[in-house]
């Protein structure tokens, strides 16, 4: 440990992992201000798997940088692992990226040059793991996120949900205590997306002294939480605690996945949409759950909507409305957009 003694709470086992305590952030440019965090009070137990959802801009990206000391807060306290974190100084930041938070991003962050296995080791040897150790720990991280066959590829031969794999596989290299992931899946496919989700489970349950705190605007991954947090203006609005088994079962049907080609809710503009009577169309008027009213919903653009319906050389897509009260998920068109030139981009 790096810190000095003014910067460690007592342990106790009964303690949150990580707790924050009236925390707010306000960012500033030039006359302008953000409040992105806004009196955030939170405590994350052993065992937790925390998932936060909320908009765009809502803060969420924030919270876990600040929980991780890469942003300071404007206000309050972030304790973590016994760490006052807004106290720390660089070489106290350094220690708690190394040893007690590992992190996870949409868009891996992986060294381009080095194997799987070299990027899975590199947190070890910076923390200087003894190699035989190193090597022992590298080869159980990939086994257990199912990518021991790939140890010898570089990123760039992998798929975004293997690229994503040997990320969480370096995420637990150095045995931290709290899991941060930002939109783990916002850039795999849905399959991958599921496998994610159960490595996380599975981590969690074979790591019950660990914690994750997980971001994402998958609605699927209520089904593995302990509690969902809903943040809007930064500020948690809302908290869910886990599904019931009812729940899960709606859940497990409303699987985006296995839900392709069935349009269960069509929206008036439809029609007009495939009579080519509009060029581009985001459905901003649905404002709640078709099925229970709340206006507690997350909308999303299905992974596999850019192919799912080619008509006279358009593609529509499909928009998800995820209700968070009495989790039903609905589809709808929600644009037209011709092959050739928008294919690639059909969210665009
Ligand atoms: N470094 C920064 N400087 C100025 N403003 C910032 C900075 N980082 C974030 N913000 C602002 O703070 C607010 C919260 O941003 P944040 O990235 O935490 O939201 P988010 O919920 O993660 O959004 P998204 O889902 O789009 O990733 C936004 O208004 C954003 O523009």
């Amino acid at each position: 440990m790096t810190e000095s003694d003014d910067v460690k709470t007592k342990s106790s086992p009964s303690k949150p992992i990580a707790e924050l305590s009236e925390l707010y952030k306000i960012f500033k440019q030039g006359q302008n201000e953000v409040m992105a965090l806004k009196n955030i009070n939170l405590k994350i137990y052993p065992g937790e798997l925390v998932v936060i959802m909320g908009p765009s801009g809502s803060g969420k990206t924030t919270l876990l940088h600040v929980i991780a000391g890469i942003t300071r807060p404007s206000a309050g306290n972030v304790t973590v692992n016994d760490l006052k974190v807004e106290k720390l100084k660089d070489e106290g930041i350094q220690d708690l990226l190394q040893n007690h938070i590992g992190m996870i991003f949409q868009f891996f962050n992986l060294i381009p040059t080095l194997t799987a296995t070299g990027n899975v080791e590199m947190p070890m040897i910076v923390s200087k793991m003894p190699k035989i150790q190193r090597k022992e720990r590298v080869q159980y991280l990939l086994k257990e996120v199912g990518m021991i066959e790939r140890a010898n590829h570089r990123p760039f031969a992998l798929s975004g949900g293997e690229k994503q794999r040997i990320a969480i596989a370096q995420a637990f290299a150095n045995n931290p205590e709290l899991i941060l992931a930002d939109e783990p899946t916002g850039n795999v496919d849905s399959i991958s997306a599921e496998k994610i989700m159960q490595y996380f489970k599975k981590a969690l349950v074979d790591n019950p002294e660990k914690a994750m705190i997980i971001v994402t605007h998958d609605i699927v991954f209520r089904k593995i939480a302990d509690r969902t947090l809903i943040l809007r203006d930064g500020e948690i609005i809302k908290e869910y605690g886990r599904f019931s088994q009812d729940e899960l079962d709606t859940q497990k049907n409303a699987k985006i996945s296995d839900q392709i080609g069935e349009i269960t809710h069509k929206h008036e503009q439809t029609q007009a949409l495939i009579n080519g009577k509009h060029d581009h169309l985001f459905f901003e008027d649905i404002i709640q759950c078709p099925k229970c009213g709340s206006k507690e919903i997350l909308k999303a653009y299905d992974k596999e909507a850019g192919a799912l319906f080619t008509h006279n050389q358009q593609i529509i897509t499909r928009m998800s409305i995820a209700c968070l009260k009495c989790s039903e998920i609905t589809y709808h068109y929600a644009g037209i957009y011709n092959i050739k030139k928008d294919l690639h981009q059909p969210h665009d």
